[in-house]
């Protein structure tokens, strides 16, 4: 008996970032070979036209583990019955805007989606977003859902931690699997903490194999935190491909589990853990199992690490606050 089909929402699906989402998704990159999904794509209503010649793509690759799609504008019933809902459907920002920038405009639509998948998405359901900004959009969400789990919600930093990974790799030249335990701490933004002193590089402690921590400072952490600026520079428009893989790995790995030699970074909502305000969406270092994640605890924090995490936080209280007073949450 094949095993029972898993429903999908993704949000903004006739974007760039649905583009190359739906199609790994279909694919199987998300829940591996075995598992059939079910797809059901939320857009706003101009763009439906566009997401039914996405629909057609779909179908034109005969993807064997695509049981259906289903389209709509209507939140309340796009997300009926889904197990996961990637949100990933808002204004990117252009150059020139910082990611917080989008606050407002952003969201109303988070407003919108947290009571509608409170009201008719599956008991299991699993939410990741990925729309910026992503750690405060999702506190929205979860604000608005109070019968979802706080668990059950997180936002996208893994393509930050993907960006770490490479940059160490460009920087040692060791591949990219035989790095492990980086951390990205904190807010999907510029003041986010990529933090490598935890970090292993070919089983050797990360800042040894380094040696260098003018670059870990001036190099390393403005890059891997400005990437999305740089893409926003050269590309005309935000990242997107790259964007679309990390959410399939952090879903992927939410849902599945990850190694237990690494962790991965996923902005979560806080219990606290390393002196981080309760309840913001912060990014930590977490291991995950079958559909739940815990943070990893008990890591030694030196002053550097200990400014920075608390910069981000900061920034990620004023854009609490922000929200609150737009009565958003
Ligand atoms: N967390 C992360 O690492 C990253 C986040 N992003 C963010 O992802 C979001 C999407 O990016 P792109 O796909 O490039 O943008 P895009 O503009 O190409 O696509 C966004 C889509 O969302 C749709 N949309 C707008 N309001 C909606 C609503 N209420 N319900 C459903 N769909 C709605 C639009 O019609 C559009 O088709 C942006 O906020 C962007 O900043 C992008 C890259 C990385
Ligand atoms: O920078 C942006 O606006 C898009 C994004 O979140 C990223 O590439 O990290």
């Amino acid at each position: 008996m094949s095993p029972t089909p898993v429903k999908i929402a993704v949000t903004g699906a006739a974007g760039q970032i649905g583009y190359s989402l739906l199609f790994r998704i279909a694919g199987g990159d998300l829940l591996g070979p075995d598992t059939p999904v079910q797809l059901q794509l939320l857009e706003i209503e101009p763009a439906l036209k566009s997401l039914e010649g996405v629909v057609m793509e779909l179908d034109d690759c005969a993807f064997p583990l695509l049981e259906s799609v289903e389209i709509g504008s209507d939140p309340n019933v796009v997300f009926e019955g889904v197990n996961l809902a990637l949100l990933v459907g808002a204004r990117p920002r252009s150059a020139g805007m910082e990611r917080g920038d989008l606050l407002e405009a952003n969201g109303a639509i988070f407003t919108a989606q947290g009571k509608a998948l409170n009201a008719v998405a599956a008991d299991d359901v699993r939410i990741g977003v990925t729309g910026n900004p992503a750690n405060t959009n999702a506190l929205i969400a979860m604000s608005n859902a109070p019968d979802i789990p706080r668990d059950r919600f997180s936002a996208l930093t893994r393509l930050d931690h993907n960006r770490a990974l490479s940059q160490l790799h460009g920087r040692t030249g060791v591949p990219v699997a035989d790095i492990r335990k980086v951390t990205i701490w904190g807010n999907h933004s510029a003041t986010q903490y990529p933090d490598i002193f935890h970090a292993e590089i070919d089983g050797r402690p990360a800042v040894d194999v380094i040696d260098d921590l003018e670059w870990v400072e001036n190099t390393f952490i403005p890059t891997v935190a400005k990437r999305g600026s740089a893409i926003i520079d050269a590309r005309g428009a935000s990242s997107a491909a790259s964007a679309a893989s990390a959410t399939i790995d952090a879903a992927h790995d939410w849902l599945l589990g990850s190694q237990t030699d690494d962790w991965v970074s996923m902005a979560v909502a806080s219990d606290g853990s390393y002196g981080i305000p309760e309840g913001l969406i912060y990014s930590f270092p977490v291991r995950t199992s079958d559909g739940s994640w815990s943070i990893v605890q008990d890591l030694e924090i030196n002053d550097f690490s200990r400014a920075r995490m608390d910069a981000t936080a900061a920034e990620l209280v004023e854009e609490r606050d922000a929200v609150t007073k737009l009565g958003l949450i």
